[in-house]
């Protein structure tokens, strides 16, 4: 898991920080010993050796303490870092089915949990260093007193008892306040995506703000409240315990052991050096508590930081298939999260596609047509039936069966920099070719293969979205409903010139249309109903 990951790549960092925090729990007994000493005996004589060997020990303290902090904040500086590469690497490696059929928030996951994970890896060596602190301190207090350390490690543990029932008691709503912060997140998305609404319909706003979103932070407050108070009152349990122990120490150190009171001094003052690294180890539990439920969280939305990220680059398995003649669907099936047999999204359809067709796919409102496009391109994975390639599996071959396709998806998102099908930035002239044959030369320039603007009119977008289209050049382009947002011109252009002239270019084309004037264009279109492919026409039956 990460934590792993994250020691082997710092291992002498750590090991500096642990060193530096074993040399700071040394000169904190050195220190003790010798104030105990002091306290126990008294100066042997006015002179500078006493001071000095405080200011020594201080100093030493002083020291290593500083520098383990701040070789801690470099560290906790890079893991987060380290955790945003990690979780963003996920996210993208993520399918994207995982990802439509989540509830939970990526940006959330990327805020909060980095923020929580962090403090959880950090407060590993510091809680490393408080136990063996208290180990030494115990060891110390051993050598004054055995019976008197008994009676503290009684009361320590019932501190510890307390705290780990505590801990399961806290674990279920550390979760829920996970996922109460997830569904404040996910409204929070509401109040940007959904501004223009809210701002025309002033009861819509009024129903996120008070339906929504106060119920939501309100829900959020309460299981923050009853986390915090649950951690609280343990810390303040702890604390009490630790000094009333210390109280019982005194009065039964006299009045049952009858130690002379140098021992019960010295004993005393180190058990108060012990609540240090005691609180600290109780109120640990704050970031365990919280971390552990960001680590829970990013396994429920699909994220787990266990193992390695699968990386981008083509590997060895997916061998080119150029030269592949066409793309099979064979009885395959797709529904929805929900769903029910025999009322599915998609299938089961057969259907084959060859190489350098233009075929258009036409039906009705939730006919099945955008996820007969995303089972295509394997961004859904279809529960029965299978997609082949020349009769091969996609199974092991799906990222460069991916690369063979690029096109505009009914809900697209249009990254302002053009890059090519290697991810290399496209040259301005050819890009500005292309912004002027899409008509939008006057309207957006471009600048190191940047677009200089994507807020532009819904065709508009499209038509940048196509451009991207024609960097990547890939061997497959797929429309879902383009040209709908296009004006009569542009519409009839796309379907007389544009796809005839991909199509010149050996270019395989998948078109979602609602156009018939158009029909007959494509070599072929297939019809959706329900789900199920209902006609099937060629060219020469069209025309
Ligand atoms: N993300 C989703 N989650 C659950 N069900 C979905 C999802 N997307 C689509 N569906 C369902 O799957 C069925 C087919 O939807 P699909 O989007 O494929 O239809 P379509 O033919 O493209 O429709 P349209 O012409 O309106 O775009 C519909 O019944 C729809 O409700």
């Amino acid at each position: 898991m990460i934590l792993k990951r994250f020691l082997r790549r710092h291992r002498g960092a750590l090991l500096a920080a642990v060193v530096l925090s074993a040399m700071s729990a040394v000169s904190t007994m050195g220190l003790l010993s010798h104030i105990n000493r002091l306290a126990a005996n008294g100066l042997p004589a006015l002179g500078a050796r006493p001071l000095a060997t405080g200011i020594a020990w201080l100093l030493a303290l002083l020291a290593s303490n500083g520098a383990s902090q701040f070789i801690l904040a470099r560290l906790g500086a890079s893991l987060v870092a380290q955790l945003r590469v990690d979780l963003s690497n996920r996210f993208i490696d993520l399918d994207y089915e995982t990802l439509a059929t989540t509830k939970h928030s990526i940006v959330g996951s990327l805020i909060e949990d980095v923020a929580s994970i962090a403090p959880l890896v950090l407060v590993a060596p510091l809680l490393a260093y408080n136990i063996l602190l208290a180990t030494l301190y115990a060891g110390y207090l051993a050598s004054v007193s055995l019976p008197l350390l008994g009676i503290l490690l009684a009361f320590l543990g019932s501190t510890l008892l307390v705290s780990l029932t505590l801990e399961r008691y806290l674990r279920t709503r550390f979760d829920r306040l996970r996922n109460a912060s997830d569904t404040v997140f996910e409204y929070f998305r509401y109040l940007s995506d959904g501004k223009k609404e809210m701002t025309l319909n002033a009861s819509r706003a009024t129903y996120v703000a008070d339906e929504l979103l106060g119920p939501a932070i309100q829900r959020a407050r309460a299981l923050s409240v009853q986390v915090n108070t649950g951690l609280g009152v343990n810390e303040a349990w702890s604390s009490a315990v630790v000094y009333g122990s210390v109280f019982v120490i005194v009065y039964l150190g006299y009045a049952l052991l009858a130690l002379p009171q140098a021992t019960v001094v010295s004993f005393v003052i180190g058990a108060l050096f012990l609540s240090g690294p005691v609180a600290f180890i109780v109120s640990a539990a704050r970031q365990v508590g919280v971390g552990t439920a960001s680590l829970r969280h990013l396994q429920r939305v699909g994220l787990d930081l266990a193992g390695e990220t699968a990386g981008r680059v083509p590997d060895a398995e997916t061998e080119p298939l150029d030269t592949w003649a066409c793309i099979r669907l064979d009885q395959v099936a797709y529904r929805y999260p929900g769903e029910t047999e025999p009322r599915v999204a998609l299938g089961p359809v057969s259907l084959e596609i060859r190489r350098g067709e233009m075929v258009f796919i036409v039906g009705g409102n939730g006919s099945g047509k955008s996820t007969l496009l995303l089972v295509l391109s394997s961004l859904l994975t279809p529960h029965a039936g299978r997609v082949t390639i020349d009769g091969v599996p996609l199974d092991g071959n799906v990222r460069r069966y991916r690369e063979r396709f690029t096109g505009v998806f009914g809900d697209f998102f249009l990254f302002p920099h053009v890059i090519d099908a290697t991810g290399r930035r496209v040259s301005d002239d050819r890009i500005a070719q292309w912004l002027t044959a899409l008509g939008l030369g006057t309207h957006v320039q471009v600048n190191h293969g940047e677009l200089s603007k994507l807020a532009l009119s819904t065709g508009q977008r499209k038509r940048l979205a196509l451009l991207q289209c024609y960097a990547e050049d890939r061997e497959i382009f797929f429309f879902d409903e383009w040209a709908a947002d296009q004006d009569t011109h542009f519409r009839d252009h796309f379907y007389r010139t544009l796809l005839p002239a991909l199509k010149t270019r050996g270019k395989t084309i998948i078109a979602i249309s609602h156009d018939d004037r158009y029909f007959h264009v494509a070599d072929r279109v297939v019809k959706l109903d329900g789900g199920k492919i209902v006609e099937d026409v060629r060219q020469a039956e069209l025309t």
